[in-house]
């Protein structure tokens, strides 16, 4: 089935992530570019309409941060959303300056004229009959001068032609946040412009992307089959679910147990899948192979690079069981894909070699199964629930792939592994009596091979010390430590100290991210 789509292409902005969910949540299906994709690539996408995004430069001193010409000859509807509307602005003939005010957050904005896009939204009416609308803004620029063919469709004292739009080539241009949730009646502008600017309809549903992706996923099979690295995380259990749904036994999952999971899940796991799923599951103990060769390794990075190596080795040795295995199914989503091709990306700096299923080597022999690059971390759980996932399974936080060997600082031992299980099960547990877990984003405990000095019983006890992480955030990009209430933070530690013999100190890190990330390494 072909979709009704609309492009959006991304100069860099914070927020173009949210362009997209925005378009998603009126059901139409949306796909996020860097702005320099070519004018072949903008004349072959299909669009129904296109949104330019926000970005960080100015359009005076960027000359090459331009959209393709292309956008505004195929005839379809376009709205630039701040740094967007500026480079339209100046692509069709207008101006654009710096500004002797910056605006940054809220703002009053009055509807002028009868553009399409504002007619009848409002959160007030002034008393010459004006709408007015709550937005968000966040620049220092602004257009000074209209290309031909636009008029001004909303202002505000500081910036004069805060909206604009030629209405009879349908292109808009917003100064304000249309995405943010700041701007109250943003939801209504992009319904406007998706559906009746643009004319999409609602062909963008869980129920239908399952029938469709289920058909996809057979005729790309066809008799072959498949395997799946299966973490327990939330990506791989959806894809897991929905190519069992599509293909049943061709399917093999590899769930590997390299000693570094959390506290009972390896039973956990194999109970959902294969009991409750009827999948194929093979339960992989490669603990003494992951932990022979992280042995004596301090160093974070070469950690990481131990472990992605050795889960490449587990499922080359797993397909190679399997007569017909031609298929690596990954549970890649779509951030994923936009964070390795996106306009940031150009410049940003390796902080951690994330590990997916390692770098896969070209030797590996698989074609890559990804049914779920399409879909943002919502729509996966939203498709979990709707194949039949438990919700505590789908909600859950997520779990890196090197699990504690990044939560055990320096040497990965045994026994450092054994203690933070215990303490950090502890930590959970508390966090979802409280009914914390479900207010925070990720939480975990950390081991810290140092030893302090304590009293217990009358007794002196020197032992190792375990930190307690919780943050909470939107995209895992930037996240702030939950603010806990201190009596939840006292009954764990008390818990943990009394129950785990070999820690006797816990301490709560509250750094942000950045300058810190949520992961210790
Ligand atoms: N213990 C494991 N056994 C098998 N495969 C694993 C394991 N840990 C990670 N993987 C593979 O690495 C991929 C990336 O892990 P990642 O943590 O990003 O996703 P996830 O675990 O599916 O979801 P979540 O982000 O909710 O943790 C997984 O989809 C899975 O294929
Ligand atoms: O699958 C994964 N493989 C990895 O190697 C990895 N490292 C960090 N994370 C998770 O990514 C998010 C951001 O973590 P950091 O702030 O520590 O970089 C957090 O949610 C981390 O748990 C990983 N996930
Ligand atoms: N948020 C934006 O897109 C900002 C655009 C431009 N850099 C300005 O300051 O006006
Ligand atoms: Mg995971």
């Amino acid at each position: 089935m072909v979709h009704q789509k609309i492009l959006i292409l991304d100069f860099g902005s914070q927020v173009s992530q949210l362009i997209a969910r925005r378009v998603r949540e009126q059901q139409v299906y949306c796909e996020l570019h860097p702005f320099d994709v070519s004018d072949e690539f903008v004349r072959g996408f299909g669009a129904q309409g296109v949104i330019l995004s926000g970005g960080p430069n100015s359009v005076y001193e960027a000359d090459d941060w331009r959209a393709p010409q292309a956008v505004f000859e195929l005839g379809v509807p376009v709205l630039g959303i701040c740094y967007g509307m500026q480079t339209m602005a100046s692509q069709l003939g207008g101006k654009v300056e710096s500004s002797a005010k910056r605006e940054f957050g809220y703002a009053e904005m009055r509807a002028r004229g009868h553009s399409k896009l504002f007619e009848g939204i409002e959160d007030r009416v002034n008393a010459e009959g004006h709408g007015l609308l709550d937005v968000w803004m966040s620049h220092g620029d602004k257009v000074t001068e209209m290309p031909p063919g636009f008029g001004v469709i909303g202002s505000n004292e500081s910036t004069p032609i805060a909206a604009m739009a030629d209405e009879s080539r349908c292109f808009y241009g917003v100064q304000f946040h249309p995405e943010v949730t700041h701007t109250i009646k943003g939801k209504e502008i992009i319904a406007r412009f998706v559906h009746d600017i643009c004319g999409c309809g609602h062909d963008w549903n869980m129920p239908g992307y399952i029938d469709e992706a289920v058909r996809k996923i057979r005729e790309q099979v066809g008799d072959e089959e498949v395997i799946l690295g299966l973490s327990g995380g939330v990506d791989s259990s959806v894809a897991a679910a929905l190519i069992h749904r599509a293909i049943g036994d061709q399917l093999t999952c590899v769930f590997v147990d390299h000693g570094l999971l959390r506290l009972n899940e390896g039973r956990m796991v194999m109970e959902m899948f294969a009991g409750r799923l009827h999948a194929r599951v093979v339960h992989v103990d490669a603990t003494a192979q992951f932990m022979g060769h992280l042995n004596g390794v301090t160093d974070p990075e070469q950690k990481r690079k131990i472990i992605g190596r050795e889960f490449v080795e587990v499922f080359q040795a797993e397909a190679q069981k399997l007569p017909n295995a031609k298929w690596l199914a990954q549970g890649t989503i779509y951030p994923d894909v936009i964070e390795s091709g996106g306009a940031k990306s150009k410049k940003a700096h390796t902080i951690k070699s994330h590990h997916n299923v390692g770098g896969l080597p070209e030797t590996l022999g698989l074609k890559l199964l990804e049914p779920l690059r399409d879909l943002f971390k919502d729509e996966v759980r939203e498709l979990g629930v709707a194949l039949g996932l438990p919700h505590d399974m789908v909600y859950r936080h997520p779990f890196p792939g090197p699990g504690l060997g990044v939560r055990i600082l320096g040497e990965v031992k045994q026994e450092y592994a054994d203690l933070l299980r215990r303490a950090d099960a502890i930590f959970i547990d508390e966090l979802r009596a409280a009914g914390w877990y479900d207010k925070t984003s990720q939480a975990f405990a950390v081991f810290l091979p140092v030893k302090s000095v304590g009293v217990m019983g009358d007794g002196r006890t020197y032992e190792y010390v375990v930190a307690l992480r919780a943050v909470e955030t939107q995209d895992f990009m930037t996240a702030h430590w939950a603010e806990l209430p201190h009596s939840l933070l006292g009954k764990v530690s008390n818990r943990i100290i009394n129950e785990v013999r070999g820690i006797n100190r816990v301490v709560y890190d509250i750094s942000g991210k950045p300058p810190a990330t949520i992961e210790w390494e």
